[in-house]
């Protein structure tokens, strides 16, 4: 953790909570209710049992190493020596969603933001926003993957480079974030699997993105995926298929600056989207997808 430069102790609607200059806050363990460790119990046990078979295996063993369970919710301080022991990244707290520089500084400097407080109960199927369960449950375990960690670092850095390019750049860079390390899924001997945080935090995702018939299933296809819009909003309409995060690390170690200047000349894809270029593993009935074609 940072040492405090100036603690300021800020009214916010889940309580007075210490906030650095940093924009870090320390997790406040001990004043978690018995509701929230019952909220982390409650999501944590329900998609362990969905992942089984679902999650590809170093997501799983990595939650092992870390020694989350469904008991009460994780001590930062806890997690953060195996973390650093495994792949020098750290968590540190933060209040919720931060200026997209903020958070791309973090990651290129190996250090994962955290959100500290947990939903409520009644937001246990979905929420608008990342939580503690999304980021700590659904985020922080592929750090412990070596290939997967120098991956954000990289990609920390890369968008702070994109960010002094161009906005579209920087969308460009984001849709990337947004169809790997949130929504992604990875190829292995037994058949698809997931490693997307945002698809791990969610029940109904989990099945819906390996076993519909409605969506459809991409090969990774570094340019497809900066040119595909996406929707916060529902189930995604295309998932991309990683076949390693080897691949993945591989494909951006370029410099993407021409890729950039290259992407400016050609229209976005939308999210349902095939093109006869794509590497098409399944072509979605597109069953249940909102009527709006636009989008
Ligand atoms: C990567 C993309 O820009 C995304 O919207 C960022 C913005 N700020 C964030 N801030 C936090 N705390 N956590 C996140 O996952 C993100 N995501
Ligand atoms: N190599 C990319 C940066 C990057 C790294 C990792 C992921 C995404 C982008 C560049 O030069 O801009
Ligand atoms: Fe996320």
């Amino acid at each position: 953790m940072n040492t405090p430069r100036r603690v300021e102790h800020q009214q916010t609607d889940r309580g007075t909570i210490p906030v650095y200059a940093t924009g870090v806050v320390e997790q406040p363990w001990d004043d978690y209710t018995s509701v929230d460790h019952h909220v982390w119990g409650e999501l944590f046990a329900r998609q362990r049992e969905v992942l089984a078979g679902r999650a590809c295996q170093e997501f799983l063993d990595s939650q092992n190493v870390l020694q989350m369970t469904a008991d009460a919710i994780p001590k930062f301080s806890e997690l953060n020596p195996i973390l650093r022991e495994a792949t020098g990244w750290e968590l540190v707290g933060v209040e919720g969603l931060l200026p997209e520089y903020t958070f791309f500084e973090h990651l290129a400097n190996r250090r994962f933001p955290v959100t500290w407080w947990i939903r409520k109960p009644e937001q246990i199927d979905y929420i608008s926003e990342p939580d503690l369960f999304h980021d700590l449950f659904g985020h922080v375990p592929l750090l412990m993957n070596p290939i997967f960690a120098d991956y954000m670092e990289a990609y920390g850095r890369g968008a702070l480079k994109a960010h002094g390019i161009s906005e579209e750049a920087l969308l460009n860079l984001t849709r990337l974030y947004w169809y790997t390390v949130e929504f992604g899924l990875i190829r292995t001997a037994a058949g698809l699997r997931i490693y997307g945080a945002g698809i791990v935090s969610s029940k109904g995702e989990s099945i819906y993105c390996l076993e519909s018939d409605a969506p459809n299933r991409i090969g990774f296809d570094l340019e497809r995926i900066m040119r595909a819009q996406y929707r916060i909003d529902t189930y995604q309409q295309t998932y991309f298929v990683i076949d390693s995060f080897e691949q993945l690390f591989e494909a951006t170690l370029p410099d993407f600056t021409p890729i950039y200047a290259r992407l400016a000349n050609q229209p976005s894809i939308r999210a349902r989207d095939v093109l006869d270029s794509d590497d098409v593993i399944h072509r979605g009935t597109r069953e249940g997808f909102a009527t709006d074609e636009d989008a």
